[in-house]
C-alpha cells in the first residue's frame, strides 16, 4: 500500500489529490465547477457519473491535454502546475479510443512507447509487460490481427511502459462484451495486486460496485458524493419486495396505503421498506390479512443505481 509517510502533508499519502479544480471550456461551458477529490494510494477508485459529468474532463487535466481553469492537482505528490514532468511519470492513462498503430507488433508499440517517454533500452520491460498481460505468444504479430481483447489488453500495456504507480483507464469496458470485460478486470486485479493503484471511469454502476474499494460520485461537474463502496451502500437502508399474486391486483389495497406500496403493469405488489424499522414477515403478514394468495415473491437489496439515481436527482444546481 503506501509508502512510509514521514512528511505532515496530508497529500503526501495520496495518489491523486485535487483541490477547487474548475474547468470552463471556450464557449462557457463549465465542465468542473470546484472539484475537490483525494484517490488514496493503493486504492481502486472509482470515478462515476453520467455522460457530461465531467470524468474525462478530470483525467484530460491530470493527463496534461486539457488546461484546467482553477484549483490544485497533484499526482503521486507532484504538483501538475510546478512538477509537471515528475507529475506524468506517476501516471499511466488507457484511452477510451483503441489508439495504436496496428502495423506494429505489440512488441513494438510499447518499445515506441518506452522510447517517447525516454526510458533507455536496458530499462525496458516490454517482455515483462506482456507477459503480465498474456500477450507474450502475441508478441511478434501485427496488432491488427489481435483481437478486441487484446487490443485492450495492449492498451493497458501502453500505458504502463513507465511504471507509473497509478493507472487510470477511461470508460475501459464500454463497447466491449461480458467476457472481455471479466477478463480485463482480472488483469486490472493482477495489476492492483502488484502495488498499482487504480482510476477508473465508469457509468456502469455494476462494475464500479464491483471491483472499486471507493467511489466518487460527479454530476453536472461536481462531487456528488465520495466514500468506500460498503458505505455508500449503507447510505440507503432500503429495500424492495416484490409479490406476485395469484390473481394480479388492480390497486395497492386501502389497508396498505401507510407502506411505499405500488402496483406494477403486471399486478405485482412492491413495497419499499426499510429493513432496520420492519422485516419481510411483518409485511407478508399485512398481505395475507388481505387475503392475497402469493404465486412468488422476492426482495432486491438498494444497489448504487439507487444510490446514483437518489443522489443525481437530489439535485446538483446547474
Ligand atoms: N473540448 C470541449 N469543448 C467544449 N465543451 C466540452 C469539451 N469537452 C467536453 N465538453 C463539455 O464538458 C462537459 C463534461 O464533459 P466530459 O467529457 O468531461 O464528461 P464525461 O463525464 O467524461 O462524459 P462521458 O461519460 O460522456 O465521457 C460536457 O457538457 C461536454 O459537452
Amino acid at each position: 500500500m503506501s509508502d512510509q509517510n514521514t512528511q505532515t502533508d496530508p497529500a503526501a499519502d495520496a495518489a491523486i489529490e485535487i483541490r477547487g479544480l474548475e474547468k470552463t471550456y471556450k464557449g462557457g461551458k463549465r465542465a468542473l465547477k470546484g472539484i475537490d477529490l483525494t484517490i488514496p494510494r493503493g486504492s481502486i477508485f472509482g470515478l462515476l457519473g453520467p455522460n457530461g459529468a465531467g470524468k474525462s474532463t478530470t483525467i484530460n487535466i491530470l493527463a496534461g491535454l486539457v488546461r484546467k481553469s482553477a484549483g490544485t492537482a497533484k499526482i503521486w505528490g507532484f504538483d501538475i502546475d510546478e512538477n509537471p514532468r515528475n507529475a506524468k511519470a506517476s501516471i499511466g492513462i488507457v484511452p477510451q479510443e483503441i489508439f495504436f498503430d496496428v502495423f506494429f507488433t505489440p512488441r513494438e508499440v510499447l518499445e515506441l512507447q518506452a522510447g517517447y517517454y525516454n526510458i533507455p533500452k536496458d530499462q525496458r520491460r516490454s517482455d515483462e509487460i506482456l507477459e503480465i498481460l498474456r500477450l507474450s505468444d502475441k508478441a511478434n504479430v501485427y496488432s491488427r490481427t489481435l483481437s478486441g481483447g487484446m487490443k485492450r489488453r495492449l492498451l493497458v500495456g501502453k500505458a504502463m511502459v513507465h511504471n507509473p504507480p497509478i493507472l487510470v483507464l477511461d470508460e475501459p469496458t464500454a463497447g466491449v462484451d461480458v467476457e472481455l470485460r471479466q477478463q480485463l478486470w482480472q488483469y486490472v486485479r493482477e495489476l492492483h495486486g502488484r502495488g498499482v493503484t487504480i482510476v477508473l471511469t465508469t457509468h456502469y454502476l455494476e462494475e464500479a460496485e464491483e471491483l472499486c474499494d471507493q467511489i466518487a460520485i460527479i454530476n453536472q461537474g461536481e462531487l456528488v458524493t465520495c466514500d468506500t463502496t460498503p458505505n455508500l451502500l449503507k447510505q440507503l437502508d432500503e429495500k424492495l419486495l416484490i409479490i406476485r399474486p395469484t390473481d394480479p391486483l388492480k390497486a395497492v389495497p386501502s389497508s396498505m396505503t401507510d407502506l411505499n406500496a405500488s402496483v406494477n403493469e403486471d399486478g405485482e405488489l412492491l413495497i419499499h421498506f426499510s429493513p432496520s424499522t420492519v422485516n419481510v414477515g411483518q409485511l407478508l403478514e399485512r398481505v395475507q390479512r388481505e387475503n392475497i394468495g402469493i404465486n412468488d415473491l422476492s426482495t432486491r437489496e438498494s444497489d448504487l443505481e439507487d444510490i446514483f439515481l437518489q443522489l443525481t436527482r437530489a439535485g446538483v444546481a446547474e
